[in-house]
């Protein structure tokens, strides 16, 4: 088996997969390491032979999270590097080791999956977006804050701006305009978010046609569904390029 790790900015996504079909054991998303060495263990018949892992945390951080992991499971972390070139992907970056490693394995997750142009959004703490063209060249991306950033930086710097999550989440049962602060808040950042994902849509049109493949990922991904009918929502992206980069037998 081997545990694959998604470290982002505010959760670390984990799933334990079976080496040899890649059958998956379990997964899930927790907000710290020790969240993570508990659910992990708690896994039945958990057997590691391996352990791969993207972060786009400091280096610190990432090799803190390896050396727990080395002393619960036993198995060295391989860890994703950036790279000029990899599956057929050349990095846009005028300094390729500056990209989100989050984002260049999911530009190569979707450049594999697509087999062509493709645009990437993934929505998380950031809301990202990014574009392989056809032959594989990344023209580089976007990023922009994500759902739980617009709506902290809200809270924290207006003094009338409060509501509870309960709340937050009944307020998304329509897109309507608000008649409530947490209704008003709520969807008007969803609305950002679809607006985000329709401009580069947009964009991807104008490069490509309707030749190229939209992708949507990222844990606010469903908000903007229905501003992206024709994505592939492909929650594990992320993951599917870090299977390519960090090849584990
Ligand atoms: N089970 C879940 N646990 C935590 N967050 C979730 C879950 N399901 C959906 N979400 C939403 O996903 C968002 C976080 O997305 P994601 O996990 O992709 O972030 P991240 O990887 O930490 O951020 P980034 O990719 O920008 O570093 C939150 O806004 C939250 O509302
Ligand atoms: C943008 C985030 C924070 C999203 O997780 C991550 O991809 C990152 O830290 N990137 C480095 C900066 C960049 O991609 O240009
Ligand atoms: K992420």
């Amino acid at each position: 088996m081997i545990l694959e790790l998604d470290c982002g900015n505010s959760f670390i996504k984990w799933r334990v997969i079976h080496a040899a079909d890649a059958a998956i054991v379990g997964g899930g998303i927790v907000d710290s390491d020790q969240a993570l060495l508990d659910e992990v263990a708690a896994l039945s018949q958990l057997c590691l032979a391996g352990c791969r892992i993207v972060s786009v945390r400091s280096e610190e951080e990432t090799a803190a999270l390896c050396a727990l992991i080395a002393q619960a499971f036993g198995v060295f972390a391989r860890v994703a590097e950036p790279a000029r070139e990899m599956a057929g992907v050349r990095n846009g970056y005028d300094d390729y080791q500056r990209l989100g490693m989050d984002r260049w394995l999911a530009a190569l997750g979707a450049f594999h999956l697509a087999k062509g142009a493709c645009l990437v959004i993934d929505l998380g703490t950031a809301a990202k977006a990014d574009f392989v063209g056809p032959d594989g060249e990344h023209l580089g991306g976007y990023i922009c804050p994500g759902m739980p950033l617009m709506r902290s930086q809200l809270r924290t710097h207006t003094r009338r701006i409060r509501y509870d999550d309960a709340s937050a989440e009944r307020a998304l049962s329509s897109l309507a305009p608000g008649r409530s602060t947490v209704e008003a808040v709520e969807r008007g950042c969803v609305l950002m978010l679809q607006g985000f994902a329709r401009i580069q849509l947009e964009q991807a049109r104008a490069l490509w046609g309707e030749r190229f493949t939209v992708f949507l990922t990222g844990g606010d991904a469903p908000l903007v569904r229905d501003a992206a009918p024709q994505a592939r929502v492909v929650p594990d992206l992320v993951f599917v390029g870090l299977a390519m980069a960090c090849p584990l037998d």
